[in-house]
């Protein structure tokens, strides 16, 4: 079953086409990696999926519905969360409110209940506190849940993006360099926290990573762009051994990334 397919899409930025006719389909729970050198235009086709940029040709459909044209909260709503390569979270309010925020985004509200805060609304709350405090948990953060985030360790931190990003209870989940600061021991950790909130929340994963040993030991399928087009796809071994692949990091060391 496809979950996203992404049709001729492309981007232009006055005349540089940072997205170029971009095709693309994720398959319902495959854990999919996106690489290509610096400028590639990764972060732009992320921009592209969840709405902060509309594409200038080309479509995005999200279970066969097109998402082309909606705003990113929308887009948030039907499925797909993300986090940033540049870290965005409340940096002034505590770990746990960092996520609890992300819940109460989501959380359809009955006003009335709120207002006159009834018994629903307290049950309500304390269920979201439940679960913030379990994500938490999952992410090795619930003794640090009263720090504030800015406070926390950028590995930490990295981790609290996620954290928040699955409050949204997302169908497809959209990482950013998610290993990006962290040294060998945390990528580790975070490999593993990617693989076990897939099974455990159902999720079907995009991520972007120039860690080469984390995007070939733990992506199924791997995208690769380069000047804004997609010049390669397949298994980590077949990405590994494409010559084209091997030119677009001319230098880089991607036939021998250990996976
Ligand atoms: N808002 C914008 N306006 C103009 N040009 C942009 C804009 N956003 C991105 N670009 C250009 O589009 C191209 C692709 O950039 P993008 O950030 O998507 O690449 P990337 O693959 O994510 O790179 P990196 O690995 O360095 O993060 C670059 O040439 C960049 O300068």
């Amino acid at each position: 079953m496809i979950l996203l397919s992404v049709n001729h899409l492309s981007k232009t930025f006055g005349g540089l086409k940072a997205v170029s006719d971009v095709n693309m389909e994720l398959k319902i729970g495959e854990l999919v990696g996106l690489i290509g050198p610096n400028g590639a235009g990764k972060t732009t086709l992320f921009n592209l999926l969840t709405g902060v940029y509309k594409p200038t040709e080309g479509d995005i459909a999200l279970r066969r519905e097109t998402i082309v044209g909606l705003k990113p909260f929308q887009i948030n709503q039907k499925g797909i969360a993300r986090t940033f390569q540049n870290i965005r979270l409340f940096s002034n309010l505590s770990v746990l409110d960092n996520v609890k925020i992300a819940y109460h985004q989501h959380r359809s509200y009955n006003m009335l209940s709120a207002v006159l805060r009834l018994p629903s609304y307290f049950q309500g709350e304390a269920e979201m506190d439940k679960k913030a405090e379990d994500l938490l948990e999952i992410f090795k953060l619930g003794h640090k849940k009263h720090e504030l985030a800015k406070n926390l360790p950028y590995g930490e931190q990295r981790r609290l993006e996620i954290a928040r990003a699955l409050a949204a209870q997302p169908q497809l989940l959209l990482l950013d360099e998610p290993a990006a600061g962290m040294n060998p021991q945390e990528t580790a950790e975070l490999m593993e926290m990617i693989r076990w909130v897939r099974e455990a929340f159902d999720l079907t994963i995009l991520l972007i990573e120039h860690d080469m040993s984390l995007v070939m030991g733990i992506c199924e399928r791997i995208y690769v762009l380069d000047y804004g087009q997609i010049i390669a796809e397949g298994t980590p071994e077949q990405i590994k051994s494409n010559p084209k692949v091997i030119e677009a990091y001319l230098g880089e060391d991607v036939s021998h990334a250990h996976g």
